[in-house]
């Protein structure tokens, strides 16, 4: 079934109503608005970290005035006592919940569990992660999307070298953690700059091409057939002379996180101009499909001094801040 036609039967809210909180509905009158209609319930598996930054007490209210509600997931009792649930929303890590949720689809094929744990668990390998925007090979009148070209090493660090250069990646190479599990580990990247220093990187690890993208990236938020997106900062371009004369690797933070939107800044129009819309919805259709996920989002650059040509370089499940 399609998001979309989950919540269809809500379309008859007034959007524009304000949202009232729990306590400023009547118990008398959520009876009454449950008598006289059907409310979509979902349920949620969350961190608490999630729960904080997406349930929000305002989105809370404004879901309950268009007839959804979110009911908190007991993980201490079995799921299919609890409910009755029309979705499951979830993002919280480990092989016994992924278990859990893989029963509970088999025996509720008529909740919607968003999203199937195998398909996710697909985007905690920064290899298999991309591989299906590789193998898509997208290019059209309105540009072509690939992935940089990467390297997996999986263990010792003294044949990084070697394999590097067998396999022609070109420097600088920005080295991740090949799990991405959400984990702040999973977040440590660095910059390598030069081949001697790439023995002190700590396999397992993804070596990816930096590619030069005048330092803003997009993040287009894909749940089910909307799109948005949005600009971030990102790290600065590399030119050849700093390339020359800097060696080392270069550990580097979260650059890119929610604070660090480029939506209003001053940039250079040919930098900041958003990537063409018919080609972000061609790579959301192809990747909803192939990935088999709904709720995700992806990090997209594009290549400077290019109009056209652009890289995905992250893919994450159910992310975090984006104003639809
Ligand atoms: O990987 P990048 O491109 O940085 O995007 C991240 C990941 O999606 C994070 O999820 P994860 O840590 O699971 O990969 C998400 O944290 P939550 O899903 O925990 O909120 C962040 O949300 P913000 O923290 O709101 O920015 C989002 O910005
Ligand atoms: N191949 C690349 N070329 C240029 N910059 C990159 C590349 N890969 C990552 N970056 C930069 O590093 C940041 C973090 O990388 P990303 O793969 O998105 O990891 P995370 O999952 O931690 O967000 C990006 O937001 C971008 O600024
Ligand atoms: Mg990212
Ligand atoms: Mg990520």
């Amino acid at each position: 079934m399609r998001l979309e036609e989950e919540f269809s039967h809500c379309d008859n809210y007034d959007e524009e109503e304000e949202p009232k909180t729990m306590s400023q509905c009547s118990i008398g009158a959520l009876q009454q608005q449950q008598q006289q209609q059907k409310f979509v319930v979902v349920g949620y598996a969350l961190t608490s970290k999630k729960i904080k930054s997406f349930l929000q007490p305002k989105f809370e209210g404004l879901a309950r005035n268009k007839g959804i509600l979110f009911v908190a997931i007991d993980q201490n009792r079995p799921l299919s006592d609890q409910g009755p649930f029309d979705i499951v929303l979830h993002k919280l890590t480990g092989k016994e919940w992924r278990q859990i949720l893989e029963d509970y689809r088999q025996t509720h094929p008529e909740v919607t569990v968003l999203d199937p744990p195998d398909a996710i668990q697909h985007l905690h390998n920064r290899q298999s992660m991309l591989q299906c925007v590789a193998d898509m090979n997208l290019s059209t009148s309105y540009g072509r999307v690939g992935v940089p070209r990467q390297l997996v090493i999986k263990k010792d660090a003294s044949s990084i070298a070697d394999a590097v250069d067998k396999a022609g990646l070109i420097l600088p190479l920005v080295a991740k953690p090949l799990v991405a599990d959400g984990s702040a580990k999973s977040h440590e990247l660095s910059l390598a700059y030069d081949q001697y220093s790439l023995q002190k990187l700590e396999p397992p690890l993804v070596l990816q091409e930096f590619v030069n993208h005048g330092g803003v990236l997009f993040k287009v938020y894909i749940v089910g057939e909307a799109i948005k997106v949005v600009r971030r900062f990102s790290l600065p371009d590399v030119t050849k002379r700093e390339l020359s004369k800097v060696t080392g690797v270069f550990r580097f933070p979260r650059v890119s996180c929610a604070a660090a939107s480029a939506d209003d800044a001053d940039l250079d129009p040919s930098v900041a101009e958003l990537p063409p819309r018919p080609l972000l919805e061609r790579l959301a259709k192809e990747l909803r499909w192939r990935l088999g996920l709904r709720l995700f989002n992806l990090d997209i650059i594009r290549e400077h001094g290019t109009r056209d040509h652009f890289y995905v370089i992250d893919i994450n499940y159910f992310p975090g801040k984006c104003h639809f």
